[in-house]
């Protein structure tokens, strides 16, 4: 008989942390202090695994995240992690269970979509879910980009670089971060314990060992901090003694284009610094245009992110804002019949109204394709001429773009 996906127990825990890590491949087994440790702060009841012959054989796990949509609004997202099935008992169904049972409680919780960063593309299409954010990470050749060697660390125009400690970033990184999550769909909220794990000091990070980093912000001229940065970098030297240091951007949250543009030209100027990693950015990040030459910025990574499912289609159409004034009716196919249904979208800039409806429809699409549309990121027109999505009216995908996309590209720079 095939074994029952159940909620975990404090004394399961170490087990399916070991199943966990054993599924990513992670080398070594965490020791009971590295299990007690991650068991804090850790809700038991959304831990789900599979226990065969009292060993787990999967894992998987959500908690509740705070998601901006476009506007500035947050929604409530069950955010899916720690997702796996030992080799041994793959492709027998154990993930689709699993996920069955964590949407269906997300549902009854009032979770307004799941989310997710998908270890690989194919994974979780069948599930509802659609990529709708993308991240690109650049590496810069620091002496090809052009930027004045003579020029001071500091920026033009007022403004100030300071160097900070662990302490500095734990008070102003939550300040910033939830100001960029009123400004940025995408973003996804980051608790206290994120903060600890980033500088050292405790929460989640297993067995990594953590870089070591420095830490600055920049103060505009008003003297408000409005950006952030964590770099770490290495100890590469040329044949000939020359410094050539990469520093790598671990984390990077500017609240305006002039504290962006400082940060990126700060570090762009360190000494013995040659090459600059970014880390993941938006795809439209200021960064290779702002250089003389964006040429010394090379794609390294451009990859799907935050993948969306919508839990409650009014909800999440509700919740984010439009530019225009349009009506729009979806006819949206969902296999989980979670979002299945046909909608009459209203849009304004003073709000939106989500109705099902019995009228015809406009554009037809799976519940996978309209969360790939619902931050901003990607064209209906697009998906109409993959045929992924149906125009059931000329000009509907059209009205689609001018209802869903926006200027700047949503951005999720976490992972989890
Ligand atoms: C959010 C995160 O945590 S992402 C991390 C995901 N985990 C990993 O990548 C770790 C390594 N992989 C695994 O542990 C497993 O292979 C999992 C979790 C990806 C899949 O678990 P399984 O129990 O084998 O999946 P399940 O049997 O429910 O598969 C359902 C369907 O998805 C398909 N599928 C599952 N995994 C994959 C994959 N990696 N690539 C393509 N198709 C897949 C199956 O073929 C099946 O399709 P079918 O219904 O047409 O036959």
């Amino acid at each position: 008989m095939s074994p029952d996906v159940r909620t975990v127990t404090a004394s399961d825990y170490p087990d399916w942390l070991r199943a966990m890590e054993n599924g990513f491949l992670t080398p070594g087994a965490p020791t009971d202090e590295e299990a007690a440790e991650r068991l804090v702060g850790t809700d038991l009841s959304r831990v789900l695994g599979v226990f065969d012959g009292g060993r787990c054989v999967a894992t998987f796990r959500s908690f509740t995240q705070q998601l901006t949509v476009v506007g500035g609004a947050t929604v409530p997202a069950d955010a899916v992690s720690a997702v796996t099935v030992a080799p041994t008992h793959r492709r027998r169904g154990l993930l689709s269970r699993m996920m069955a049972t964590d949407l269906a409680a997300a549902r009854e919780r009032g979770e307004v979509v799941a989310t997710l960063i998908a270890a690989e593309y194919p994974i979780y299409g069948r599930f509802g879910f659609g990529p709708a954010t993308w991240n690109t990470e650049w590496e810069v050749s620091v002496h090809r980009a052009g930027l004045d060697p003579r020029r001071s660390g500091q920026p033009e125009g007022g403004g100030r670089i300071e160097a900070v400690d662990g302490a500095a970033v734990r008070k102003y990184g939550p300040e910033i971060h939830a100001r960029l999550a009123k400004l940025r769909a995408g973003v996804v909220d980051r608790d206290e314990r994120w903060w600890k794990g980033r500088t050292g000091v405790g929460g989640p990070g297993g067995r990594e060992k953590r870089a070591e980093t420095f830490s600055v912000v920049h103060r505009a001229p008003d003297g408000d901090v409005d950006g952030l940065m964590v770099y770490s970098t290495d100890a590469t030297w040329g044949d000939a003694r020359q410094p050539m240091n990469t520093a790598t951007v671990r984390d990077l949250i500017a609240l305006n284009p002039a504290a962006e543009r400082a940060l990126w030209h700060f570090v762009c100027s360190v000494d013995w610094i040659t090459t600059v990693r970014s880390g993941n950015r938006a795809p439209d990040d200021l960064l290779p245009l702002l250089l003389p030459d964006p040429r010394a910025a090379r794609t390294v990574t451009h990859t799907d992110w935050l993948w969306v499912r919508l839990l409650d289609v009014r909800r999440a159409l509700e919740a984010r804002s439009y530019e225009r004034e349009a009506s729009l009716v979806l006819d949206v196919r969902d296999e989980g019949g979670v979002a299945e249904g046909r909608f009459l979208l209203d849009v304004s800039p003073a709000g939106a109204r989500c109705t099902p409806t019995t009228r015809s429809a406009d554009l037809a699409l799976g519940a996978d394709e309209l969360a790939t549309l619902y931050l901003g990121d990607e064209s209906a027109r697009r998906l109409v001429d993959l045929g992924r999505a149906e125009e059931m009216r000329a000009g509907a995908a059209a009205t689609a773009d001018a209802v869903f996309r926006t200027g700047r590209r949503p951005w999720c720079p976490d992972v989890f």
